[in-house]
């Protein structure tokens, strides 16, 4: 699914009202429907709602939803900051729709807000949505620091007040901190990145009806992996199949005290499909491997304690996965130095591997195209230097594959595929229970088992990141988040992809 920048989401909004055709105010109407059966789903009308609204289209938004709930029995206050703005046609038209039954507070500064929200209550944000156009400053930002502080749930339209929806938001900004955002038709990009993410809160896309027409043809960078999209790129396995119709995939790895970075990575392969598995290790590895993995064959460095050579052939392989537990070594690196001398399989590199790459800029100049690397935002930084910030990161991520012609999985709660023609893919599954060692040696398992299958390296960034991290969120479901750990991911894998196929 595209994301749309804030203008875009302008274009969208009028291509609908021009072609469907509807009027303005009736597709602010249908939003607003939107909002409240979403709302009265998980509210019952004992809960009070306090509505705060700017004087835009989110706070006619706002207005909408307070004269629906009220109608509907819930009882509703609503809040309007007068700062002597411009008021919206819209946002005036529900204001003089709203039931008089209806309290309105009018603020001009803090002290017209002798104001006790309970706990149970709700707060909703219609101060500003993709409207907003500069940081906010005086009683707005004085209005959201105090809205900030109440323990009723908050909730914001569209998107919270302050947070800018594919920009930077200047640090130290006022915005609202909320619980829930309920945001119209499609996720915004600041949704997606730990800065502004945390600002957002649970986020739940309530679709409101825009023009086709539109949507599918706008042009967007940036997409978010959804169930449908995946469900279409698994393939059924056929009933006179065998194993080598599934690949042979290498992975090597492993060193002294790191064996089970190795270890998982081969379960996760194993349990993401691949025909047959050969893992090399050093000679530390082979009982530990054997034991742990019996489906896997092993193959070891005459080293004892971490790899310093790579098989000469590597061609009978349909995919190399490299790093889990690697180590540092400088034998290691020369290793891979001469690895990416010879004609190879796919490649995913992982974990020491890219710090060996990010420590060699000949090493870097040489990585095979069309390899996946699955770095966490450290690791992307020893690649690319420092980023500014979340933004910025997205652009280090797209020359980086430009230039590389790579995949690279940028890891984190949205993990983010980029792709060398400059497209960017962000996860939606998953969850902070997977914030555990281990995590990214399954992920990279699992890629390298997919890839050895045959899939494409943009198909298995895909189904990789997204299986791992629904493998996650139905381990969760069982251990908890507090109690997961990395070798549940493939234990659920099975069951990840059940689900994803369904
Ligand atoms: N297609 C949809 O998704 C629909 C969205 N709807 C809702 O509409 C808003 C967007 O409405 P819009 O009126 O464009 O914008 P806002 O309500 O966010 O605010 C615009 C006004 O706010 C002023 N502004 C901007 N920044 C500040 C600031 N820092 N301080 C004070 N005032 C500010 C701005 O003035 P300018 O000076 O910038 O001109 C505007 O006056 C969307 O988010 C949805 O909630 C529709 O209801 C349905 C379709
Ligand atoms: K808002």
């Amino acid at each position: 699914m595209k994301i749309l920048t804030a203008a875009q989401t302008r274009e969208a909004d009028a291509f609908t009202i021009a072609h469907e055709p509807i009027s303005s105010l009736d597709l602010m109407e249908r939003a607003s429907s939107a909002l409240v059966q979403w709302l009265e789903q998980k509210y019952d009308p004992a809960v009070p709602f306090f509505i705060f609204c700017g004087t835009g289209n989110n706070g006619g938004d706002g207005l909408a939803v307070a004269r629906l709930l009220h109608n509907n029995g819930y009882d509703v206050q609503v809040f309007l900051p007068e700062t002597g703005q411009n008021l919206s046609p819209d946002f005036s038209q529900n204001l003089e729709r709203l039931p008089q039954a209806i309290s309105v507070t009018r603020i001009q500064d803090m002290e017209d807000l002798a104001l006790e929200i309970p706990a149970s209550g709700v707060v909703l944000d219609g101060f500003f949505g993709s409207g907003l156009s500069r940081p906010l400053t005086g009683l707005y930002a004085q209005l959201i620091e105090f809205l900030n502080q109440q323990q009723a749930t908050r909730i914001a339209i569209d998107l919270p007040s302050g947070l800018f929806a594919d920009a930077p938001t200047p640090p130290g900004s006022a915005i609202f901190q909320a619980d829930i955002t309920l945001t119209f038709e499609r996720p915004k990009l600041a949704f997606l990145l730990p800065a502004s993410g945390a600002y957002v809160g649970d986020w739940h896309v309530l679709p409101i009806g825009l023009h086709e027409g539109y949507l599918s043809q706008v042009e967007s960078p940036y997409q978010v992996l959804l169930p449908q999209a995946i469900k279409s790129l698994l393939r059924p396995r056929s009933k006179f199949s065998h194993k080598g119709t599934y690949g042979h995939a290498l992975l090597a790895g492993g060193s002294y005290g790191k064996m089970g970075a190795i270890t998982m990575s081969a379960q996760a392969a194993l349990r993401a499909g691949v025909g047959l598995l050969t893992v090399l290790v050093p000679e530390i590895g082979y009982g530990i491997l054997q034991t742990s993995v019996p489906e896997a064959m092993v193959v070891t460095d005459e080293q004892e304690q971490h790899l310093t050579r790579f098989p000469e052939d590597l061609t009978k392989y349909q995919c190399v996965g490299i790093g889990p537990g690697l180590g540092q070594a400088e034998d290691s690196r020369m290793a891979l130095e001469q690895l990416f001398r010879h004609k190879l399989p796919p490649l995913v590199l992982d974990a020491d591997a890219l710090n060996l790459l990010a420590a060699d800029r000949f090493l870097r100049q040489q990585l095979p195209p069309n390899s996946i690397l699955t770095p966490h935002p450290k690791e992307f930084e020893r690649l690319t230097g420092p980023a500014i910030d979340d933004f910025h990161r997205l652009q280090l991520l797209q020359s980086f594959c430009a230039e590389h012609s790579c995949y690279v999985i940028l890891k984190g709660a949205h993990s983010c595929i980029g792709t060398p023609s400059g497209e960017f893919f962000f996860n939606t599954t998953g969850n902070s229970g997977m914030a555990t060692g281990g995590s990214g040696d399954v992920l990279t398992g699992i890629l390298t088992g997919l890839r050895a299958q045959g899939y494409s390296p943009l198909e298995a960034c895909q189904l990789g990141v997204y299986l791992h991290g629904l493998a996650g969120d139905l381990a969760a479901e069982v251990e908890g988040e507090t109690s997961l750990i990395a070798s549940d991911l493939y234990k659920y894998l099975g069951a990840a992809f059940q689900k994803a196929a369904k």
